[in-house]
């Protein structure tokens, strides 16, 4: 990299010392300022090769900068360096064309190499989609830990594109929550936003749910009826629990994204798909192509960009911001005021939440519902999360009714999904394996997640369970969804 001049905008001098002194080393000339209108007044008279600007500075804001320079000199690159470290912030400096965004605190040594490729890169940079809508403020994701603030990059980078997204995670670690913001800050934006949910839907209805069915296409299909493709048409849509598609509709699924075109269920016409497709799953796609239960074309066809969501226990960081974002979310649905006592806060950062932000989130809506204190402590956050905790729960009386209630509705979808006639051998068994997953999934969540009491329900070794419940991938723990 030959030396270049660089300009630098931040109204925090230790800042400028610290970028003017890591800049110098490798070369380069450096000029600073702690304002945008000489920052504005250097590029105007064509000055630099490369600008580093912080957002708030005292007379303008940073990112109102950049489309001005971009117009006066579309080659200048601009990084962007914020302490307001939202997805917003991250979005709004990739459209308007910055180069990259790096939230502060930031290590010398990233700077070092994001400003090495601003120098080198010769490609113009990636178009961005227009303004977002005024008064958009409100945050679609909370978060400011290191793991978010990558995720935001990604997402950020992502917007003006349409390129197909796999997001993984944990259950409750907000998966649909970064398909709606890729959604609602893209380019799809005004488009419609449509998910849909491999596990809830039987599997003899995926195809014609996702595809649509024409008139009489089997029986009990008394009308036309679209699929989430056709009402998704120049939107999004979002595979949700991707992993329980069924084979022959990933096989569908996978003829349908090389074409681009698909007929619905008993219909002749090919229809032109224009949608942006994002999936998820908690599920390990890997392991289910070992197994066979996951087509691996189609696998890599959705995987263009992965995106993996951080278990909460991995960004502690974040609970005190999640907790006063539900309890403000609480104050607007006429829930009464509450914080959290330092003590209460730090247990909350050592629990493990295998439920993620939606345990969190429930968890916080009990306090904000169930207790008359203005301020929560220590015994009040000790009694809840022993509550959660599946060994210390006592067993509860075996939900006979509530079960076998599930497992019939279960059985009655699937027997309306074959109306038309029942596959012609192996019912029993089919019709049992059907079962076998709601019914151990319930049986967990009956018993809080213990295996043991689990097993003590069910009448099943507790070997036994536990091997079904590796080889069916249950998800063990409180309040499955
Ligand atoms: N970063 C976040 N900021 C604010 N709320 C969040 C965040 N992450 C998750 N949530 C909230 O937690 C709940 C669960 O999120 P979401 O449904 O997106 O998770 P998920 O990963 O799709 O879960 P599942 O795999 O079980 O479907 C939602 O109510 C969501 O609003």
């Amino acid at each position: 990299m030959s030396a270049a001049t660089i300009l630098v905008a931040d109204d925090d001098r230790a800042i400028r010392t610290v970028l003017t002194q890591a800049l110098a080393r490798l070369g380069h000339e450096v000029r600073t300022t702690g304002n945008a209108a000489t920052l504005w007044r250097w590029v105007a008279d064509g000055q630099g090769d490369l600008v580093i600007t912080d957002v708030v500075m005292p007379d303008e804001n940073g990112l109102d900068l950049i489309p001005r320079i971009k117009k006066l000199r579309p080659e200048l690159r601009v990084i962007v360096m914020s302490a307001q470290n939202t997805l917003i912030t991250a979005v709004k400096a990739a459209e308007r064309g910055a180069f990259e965004y790096l939230p502060k605190p930031f290590d010398l040594k990233e700077l070092v190499s994001v400003v090495e490729r601003a120098l080198n890169a010769n490609t113009p940079p990636v178009a961005m989609p227009g303004e977002m809508a005024e008064g958009e403020e409100q945050l679609p994701l909370i978060g400011r830990s290191p793991a978010m603030q990558e995720i935001y990059r990604v997402l950020a980078r992502l917007m003006g594109t349409d390129l197909t997204v796999m997001i993984t995670g944990e259950s409750g670690t907000g998966k649909e929550l970064v398909a709606r913001a890729l959604h609602d800050y893209g380019k799809r934006r005004n488009g419609a936003f449509v998910a849909i949910n491999m596990a809830a839907i039987p599997r003899e209805l995926i195809e014609s749910e996702l595809f649509g069915h024409e008139k009489g296409a089997f029986t009990g299909a008394t009308n036309r009826s679209t699929g989430r493709f056709e009402q998704a048409q120049g939107g999004t849509l979002f595979l949700d629990e991707i992993g329980d598609m069924p084979l022959d509709a990933q096989t569908r699924l996978l003829r349908v994204l090389q074409e681009g075109e698909y007929t619905t269920v008993g219909g002749r016409t090919s229809i032109k798909t224009d949608v942006r497709i994002i999936a998820a799953t908690h599920r390990d796609l890997r392991t289910l192509i070992r197994q066979g239960l996951f087509r691996e074309d189609l696998f890599y066809r959705l995987c263009v960009v992965p995106i993996r969501l951080p278990p909460l226990r991995e960004r502690t960081e974040d609970i005190p911001l999640l907790v006063r974002h539900f309890l403000n979310l609480g104050i607007s649905q006429g829930l009464p005021a509450k914080s959290i006592d330092q003590a209460a806060m730090d247990r909350l950062k050592r629990y493990r939440w295998p439920g993620n932000v939606r345990e969190l989130e429930n968890l916080v809506r009990r306090l904000a519902a169930l207790y008359s204190q203005e301020v929560i402590g220590l015994d009040v956050i000790e009694a809840e999360l022993a509550d959660a905790t599946p060994a210390a729960q006592p067993v509860e009386e075996p939900q006979g009714e509530g079960l076998s209630s599930a497992v019939e509705r279960h059985l009655k979808d699937y027997f309306a999904a074959h109306k038309d006639g029942m596959p012609s051998n192996g019912l029993y068994d089919r019709v049992l394996r059907e079962i076998e997953r709601p019914l151990i999934s319930l049986s967990l969540s009956a018993t809080r997640g213990n295996q043991i009491k689990a097993a003590q329900l069910l009448g099943l070794n507790r070997n036994t369970l536990r091997k079904k419940i590796r080889d069916l991938d249950i998800q063990v723990m409180r309040g499955i969804k």
